[in-house]
């Protein structure tokens, strides 16, 4: 099974269809049943990131084969040489077929899918079926009056409101109403008081088209669940369950489907209890064997970095909270179409990397990440946190927030918090960004000497930003401006245009023969360029 991505640089795009496409033709012919993709993208980065850019995003999306197109290397020659270097990562990072294999199969395992069904309504919403639901929903937000619960940094209506933007999220939902419902603690047997939940009975029968109560609360307990729904007569849904199910639908690349799998195993074992042994070791097998491939992928994950680190181009990531303008950003800074903002919570559930340039020319790979939010079980951000490794590794973090959000400042203590929990090397800058300022901000909150206001949309601040990347990503991978003057057409000039990234180059006005360059460059990258040429002066 293949799947190939094409892309044509600078290049333009017909002639690089149309060589695309007899490339194709070639494939099928000798692999008829080939699964073919084609994705067209144009960048103004050098074929050097653009490549390392592609082939990472080429593992994350299981894309067995790269085909470049430019100017300097159209043709048959390239696509067999770009074969090869695919094939050699393939050599390094095994994915045989039977492997894949074994991924499919757990992914699609019948008897597991049923024990799925019958303990999650919203497991359907997920499904590759391509029915269509509809399902009337009541939305409950429980609010805390008082004591060490309550929450400080929020209001009873914003909270209300991510309730209903998250399972709006999904399809075929219809929100009948929705309210908040002060409560003394979520922990009673049926959360609310009587009264209240007498009340919201005869609110559920007498408004029509309710089919299920959505409690907006982390995770419900068992003895609450089944408490709730006979009360109701209908299912109820926590936030676990609309999250899952959010990640569900959003999970395209297998990693993120497996990494789901496993999100959902604790949520499907609290649920059935422990009288049901026969399922419970079925589960405990599935966790086994979802853990073992995970770590496969995660190994490989390090030898993709790796290639990464050795091509010795600097590494951004972009962090924040869900819907914060992550993908925007980079749409922004590098013009990458495959960044594209969405506006629903966890649109990104995959790390993709994406070629940029800083303003001094240096390349770097802009690394997009999987949005945090409040209120979700500790289970389900572990399951991913090893997609966001990236963001461990990288040179520089860029942490994105929500200018126009009420709650800034709570989004911004829990992208943090989460941050802290990662093993992030102490040195490495983490720059705050207020992003959608077009919107208006809530600045009050924003420490506006710390944190650049910026707008993905207008593109308002970005220069400013662009700089202080530039800053720090220059001082933590000892990278300074080297001025040289050389001889015009040299050697010297095109081997510093191709390693490292060229600030500045102009033939000197009285001396044509001359051309003044200024490169950015690191100690090794001067001491390669004294290998090569100091000593033929
Ligand atoms: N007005 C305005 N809208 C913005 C701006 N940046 C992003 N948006 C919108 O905000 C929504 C979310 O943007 P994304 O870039 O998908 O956010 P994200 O952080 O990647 O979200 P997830 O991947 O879901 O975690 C989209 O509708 C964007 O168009 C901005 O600067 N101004
Ligand atoms: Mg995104």
């Amino acid at each position: 099974m293949f799947s190939f991505y094409q892309s044509c640089g600078k290049f333009g795009l017909h002639r690089a269809s149309v060589g695309f496409r007899i490339q194709l033709k070639v494939f099928e012919h000798y692999f008829p049943k080939a699964y073919t993709s084609c994705i067209f993208s144009k960048t103004a980065v050098s074929p050097r990131v653009y490549q390392t850019s592609h082939i990472s995003m080429a593992y994350f999306q299981n894309i067995d084969i790269l085909y470049f197109v430019s100017r300097k290397t159209f043709g048959t020659t390239t696509l067999l040489a770009k074969k090869k270097k695919v094939k050699k990562d393939k050599a390094v990072l095994p994915q045989a077929e039977a492997e894949n294999d074994f991924e499919t199969a757990i992914l699609n395992d019948p008897e597991f899918d049923n024990l799925r069904n019958e303990m999650d309504i919203l497991s359907f919403l997920g499904s590759q079926s391509g029915r269509r639901y509809d399902m009337g929903v009541l939305v409950l937000q429980p609010w805390i009056k008082w004591g060490p619960n309550m929450k400080h940094n929020t209001t009873a209506q914003r909270m209300l409101d991510e309730a209903v933007a998250l399972i709006a999220t999904l399809p075929g939902i219809r929100i009948i109403h929705k309210e908040v419902v002060p409560v003394r603690s979520i922990d009673g047997k049926v959360v609310f008081g009587s009264g209240t939940l007498e009340r919201l009975l005869s609110l559920s029968r007498s408004l029509q088209g309710i089919s299920s109560v959505f409690i907006s609360i982390e995770m419900l307990k068992l003895m609450q669940v089944e408490a709730l729904e006979e009360v109701f007569g209908m299912r109820v849904m926590d936030r676990y369950s609309v999250v899952l199910s959010i990640f569900r639908h959003h999970a395209r690349t297998k990693e993120a489907k497996l990494q789901v799998a496993l999100a959902e195993l604790p949520y499907i074992k609290k649920r059935i209890g422990i009288q049901r042994e026969k399922e419970r070791m079925m589960m405990m097998e599935r966790e086994k064997r979802l853990r073992n491939t995970l770590n496969a992928i995660s190994g490989n994950r390090a030898l993709i970095r790796q290639n990464r680190t050795n091509s010795d181009i600097p590494t951004v990531a972009v962090v924040g909270y869900t819907n914060a303008g992550k993908t925007s950003l980079i749409h922004a800074i590098t013009g990458d179409s495959r960044a594209e903002g969405k506006n629903y919570l966890f649109a990104t559930l995959d790390v993709t990397a994406h070629g940029g340039r800083l303003p001094c020319g240096l390349e770097v790979l802009f690394i997009d990440t999987v949005g945090f939010i409040q209120d979700i079980p500790t289970d389900l951000i572990a399951s991913f946190k090893a997609t966001l490794e990236d963001a461990v590794f990288a040179n520089v973090v860029v942490h994105i927030q929500d200018a126009s959000n009420p709650d800034y400042k709570l989004q911004g203590m829990i992208v943090e918090d989460t941050l802290s929990s990662l093993p992030l090397p102490k040195d490495t800058p983490i720059i705050t960004v207020a992003n959608k300022i077009d919107l208006g901000t809530n600045s009050s909150d924003i420490d506006d000497n710390r944190t650049h206001m910026v707008s993905s949309t207008t593109g308002q601040g970005l220069d400013s930003l662009l700089s202080d990347i530039e800053d720090k990503v220059l001082k933590v991978t000892g990278r300074k401006y080297w001025r040289f003057a050389l001889s015009t057409g040299s050697d010297e000039i095109r081997w510093l245009r191709n390693a490292t990234g060229l600030v500045y180059e102009e033939v000197n006005p009285d001396n044509p023969q001359i051309t003044e360059v200024v490169a950015v460059m690191t100690s090794q990258e001067v001491a390669a360029y004294n290998r090569r040429f100091k000593c033929r002066n």
